[in-house]
């Protein structure tokens, strides 16, 4: 069962290629890509991804690019930094979503809170699948808990126990300070605590599960791993909803871009990515990561993709 990791071969830049490729440049590596999306019918691990690449203007795109061949990278900021060439990106589906049929990729290890609650009957339960929606806000939990025994959760399953009983409510002022349980980040699951150290790796990866599958633990995860090591993480996505939700920015204003940047030929654009702000955000970038990719346009991802080349004075490419 557990194929959850897939490396996609990369066979040239303008023929089959997956628009999942995190890249790199010489002289400022981006270390490492890391992908997420939600559209889990859109990607499925042990496929490879005919994805056709817009001809954009007149710009000359290498076929060719040289990949990193290493089995094992040490986790260093410096062997980050080394790292000067590309990646199979490596495709992880978390957890195949518990109201399908089981996928042939499925992770039996994975937990799943949401899932555990939303299978269950009792409407605690149910309101604890709706309160998980949330992992920002306090939770509250009342001051005399139910008398009801705990859910029973599946074998490897987390203890679910603290969510089934709790209210969701809005961050307040008490006076018992007792009531309010700060919200700490999950002990990671076997399987996300191996995706992170992917990540850590150097690797270019894309991942995907199903909603509250555990993305944005391991993005927080990974994260502060890599803010640890010294490395600057970007995270960005296509809308400005998205980019909330995960702290980050879009990709437009990461780019320094309007919607009518796109009027613009590319030429213009490129003369924009030597800006000083634009050029320094994205020449300092060691790890980008962008959520929601299957909403990240073609053309705009390929746009994306050149002035990060030219902003970071480099031929190779970089997604
Ligand atoms: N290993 C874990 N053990 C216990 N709880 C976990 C674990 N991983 C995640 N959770 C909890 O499950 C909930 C959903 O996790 P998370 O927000 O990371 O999922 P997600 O896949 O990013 O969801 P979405 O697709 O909706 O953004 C959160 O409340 C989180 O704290």
């Amino acid at each position: 069962m557990r194929q959850s990791v897939t490396s996609i071969p990369d066979d040239g830049y303008q023929t089959a290629r997956t628009p999942l490729v995190g890249g790199f440049s010489r002289s400022r590596p981006v270390s490492t890509m890391a992908l997420r999306d939600t559209n889990i019918n859109a990607y499925q691990p042990g496929q490879s991804f005919e994805y056709q690449v817009p001809p954009v203007e007149t710009e000359q795109i290498p076929r060719k690019r040289q990949w990193m061949n290493e089995e094992t990278v040490p986790h260093s900021a410096s062997a980050h930094k080394r790292r000067a060439g590309g990646s199979p990106v490596e495709v992880i589906n978390l957890i195949d979503d518990d109201d399908d049929p089981p996928g042939p990729h499925a992770n039996p290890r994975v937990p799943s809170a949401l899932n555990a609650n939303r299978r269950s009957s009792d409407p605690k339960s149910q309101r604890a699948y709706e309160a998980l929606g949330s992992h920002t806000t306090p939770y509250e939990i009342p001051s005399s808990p139910s008398p009801e025994p705990p859910m029973t959760t599946e074998p490897n399953m987390p203890d679910l126990t603290k969510f089934v009983h709790v209210t969701r409510t809005p961050t307040k002022a008490t006076n018992s300070s007792d009531d309010i349980v700060p919200i700490t980040e999950p002990v990671l699951c076997q399987e996300q605590a191996d995706l992170v150290d992917l990540i850590m790796s150097g690797r270019n990866v894309f991942y995907t599960g199903s909603a509250g599958c555990g993305k944005s633990t391991v993005l927080k995860s990974f994260v502060k791993r890599f803010a640890e090591m010294g490395l600057r993480v970007n995270i960005i996505a296509p809308t400005g909803r998205a980019a909330l939700d995960i702290n980050g920015t879009t990709t437009w204003s990461y780019a320094g871009w309007t919607p009518d940047h796109h009027k613009k030929p590319l030429k213009a654009l490129k003369a924009g990515a030597h800006g000083k702000f634009v050029r320094q955000r994205l020449s300092d970038t060691h790890v980008l990561v962008i959520d929601e990719i299957s909403m990240v346009e073609n053309l705009h991802f390929e746009r994306l993709n050149i002035i990060m080349k030219e902003a970071r004075n480099s031929d190779l490419a970089y997604v």
